[in-house]
């Protein structure tokens, strides 16, 4: 089980594609990611009994050799189908299964609930009927890994019977509760024993429903692959699962894993490796490899950032204060002149000020406001040619081409309002809106949120796992822009500036806990610094 952290992102045609290129057999394939997560599942099942209910995809495939293979090795394994395995290598894995295979619909909760339902082939909201095609998945029906698996599953497809299972009243999804809460407003049904995929029982059940109460009943959840329920590519929650402990993402991270509102489903993300070749120009934000200063460094070998403070210099200050604790030699704010701490070098605006060449960052937006004088200062900062940190303000007062058109270094840190103002509105997933926003600025983009994406105008993407729900307070963002303008003066490649300042960030927010102001957050960097 490998953590996710550096490693690629594949969609699910990436994935497919790089399956097939392996040249090898899907039976192979599901032969080894079976085994992997047997392997895994034994490790965090300990000796409890495990309930592995499997789809008709080589979702489901995964789950009969996984099942075969824990109970070669003595594992307390029991199998239940939703329908017949509709893929030849499902087909053969479920041959190879000796044991009895439930009904779906009917099985009773274990302690250990493995989730081998639906995986990267899911197309459509679960319990909609076939024919009912939804356009915010991205997979395609029955890919290559199953020659014959366009054909709807073999278990009827039932309307759904019930709404708002896994919503709470106002439809939103079930954030930061426990299955067991998610499953609490479930109604009871009954329970009587019927053959998989017969008519009667399933009209009993809907998956969704049954998926959240064997979830609800069960010690750990783990998913293989995705959650059943989540879209692979954009983050989207078509049916929303219950909230998994565990997920096993086979050979490689998916956007779901990591993009919101889907990845709250997932729990703790764990990659098993099944040996197939992957690449990609996505990946999940790694820890950053940042040098400590030598015995020859000095101030302006660490960097100098400037910060232009504006209409609330409250703002500016948490940036500069960010700046200094993530490392930067000399932080200087222009047009704020009083107060802590002393190490700040403030000093009155002035284009002369601005023209210092040592200014290795600088870092605009934070509190500027949208006056003419806020304007008057992005003008003047511009007319430099340090690389900037564009945030808040700055972002509503430019477009896009102006940014292009600025021709050096420059990383915008816009949350979702700043974004959809200066890019446009768009229902595309955050993963291409970010690559695209790059390339229409010329500029590395930090679309934050609790999903932050990184991009750079060649196509580079680092996404940054799931940090901590209390950065939602106000002046994190300005942290965040201080902390990147210390990255980019001491000489960070502008990308690799942007994914240190938000790894820094993340890693200050999770030591923090719950309830932090962003003063201690900026004080905070100064640990995820030392960490590294
Ligand atoms: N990543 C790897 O290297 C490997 C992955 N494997 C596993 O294969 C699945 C993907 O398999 P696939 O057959 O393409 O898809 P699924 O099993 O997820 O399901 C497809 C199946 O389900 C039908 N379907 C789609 N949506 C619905 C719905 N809403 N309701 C009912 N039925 C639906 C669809 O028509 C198909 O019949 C991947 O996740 C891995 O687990 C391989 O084992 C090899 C290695
Ligand atoms: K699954």
């Amino acid at each position: 089980m490998i953590r996710p952290e550096g490693r690629p992102v594949l969609t699910a045609a990436q994935m497919r594609a790089a399956e097939e290129a392996t040249g090898e057999s899907v039976s192979a394939l599901m032969e080894r990611a079976g085994t992997a997560i047997a392997v895994a599942v034994r490790r965090l099942a300990s000796s409890s009994e495990i309930l592995i209910v499997c789809g008709p995809g080589n979702n489901g495939g995964d789950g009969y050799v996984a099942a075969r293979v824990l109970a070669e090795r003595g594992a307390k394994v029991r199998v239940a189908a939703l329908g017949d395995p509709k893929t030849d290598a499902a087909k053969a894995a479920r041959a190879g299964w000796s044991g009895p295979v439930e009904a779906f619909a009917d099985a009773a909760p274990a302690p250990i609930l493995v989730d081998a339902l639906f995986g990267t082939g899911l197309t459509r909201p679960l319990d909609e009927p076939a024919t009912k095609t939804t356009n915010t998945t991205p997979a395609k029906a029955g890919a290559q890994l199953g020659s014959a698996i366009d054909s709807p599953p073999a278990s009827p497809i039932w309307a759904p019977a019930f709404a708002g299972v896994g919503t709470v009243a106002d439809g939103r999804p079930p954030l930061n509760r426990s299955p067991a809460e998610a499953g609490a407003q479930l109604k009871p049904s009954s329970n009587s024993a019927r053959h998989p995929g017969t008519p009667a029982s399933a009209r009993e059940r809907p998956i969704v429903e049954q998926l959240h109460h064997l979830a609800t009943a069960a010690h750990l959840t783990i998913a293989i692959d995705l959650p059943s329920g989540l879209a692979t590519d954009t983050g989207a929650a078509l049916s929303p699962p219950p909230i998994f402990d565990v997920t096993l993402a086979l050979g490689a991270a998916k956007p779901s894993h990591l993009l919101q509102p889907a990845a709250r489903y997932c729990g703790e993300v764990r990659i098993l490796d099944i040996a197939i070749p992957v690449t990609s120009d996505t990946h999940v934000l790694d820890r950053p490899d940042l040098p400590t200063p030598g015995p020859d460094a000095h101030k302006y070998t660490r960097g100098m950032v400037a910060i232009i403070a504006g209409a609330m210099p409250g703002a500016s200050d948490l940036a500069a204060l960010a700046a200094m604790h993530a490392g930067a030699g000399y932080v200087t704010l222009l047009g704020d002149t009083s107060g802590p701490p002393h190490a700040l070098v403030r000093a009155p605006f002035s284009d002369h000020a601005l023209a210092n060449d040592r200014i290795g960052a600088l870092v605009v937006g934070p509190g500027l406001g949208r006056s003419d004088e806020a304007r008057s200062l992005l003008q003047s900062a511009l007319a430099t040619n340090h690389p900037l940190v564009l945030d808040g303000d700055a972002l509503r007062l430019l477009t896009p081409d102006r940014i292009a058109a600025s021709n050096r270094p420059a990383i915008l840190t816009p949350h979702a309002g700043e974004f959809d103002a200066l890019f446009g509105k768009s229902d595309a997933d955050k993963i291409t809106r970010t690559r695209a926003a790059a390339k229409a600025a010329n500029a590395i983009v930090v679309f934050k949120g609790a999903d932050t994406v990184i991009a750079a105008p060649d196509g580079r993407v680092r996404i940054a796992p799931h940090a901590s729900d209390w950065l939602s307070t106000a002046g994190t963002g300005d942290v965040l822009a201080g902390a990147i303008g210390a990255m980019l003066a001491a000489r960070l490649a502008p990308f690799d500036a942007a994914a240190a300042g938000v790894w820094l960030h993340a890693d200050a927010a999770r030591r923090l806990g719950p309830a932090f102001i962003a003063d201690e957050l900026a004080l905070a960097l100064r640990k995820a610094r030392a960490s590294l």
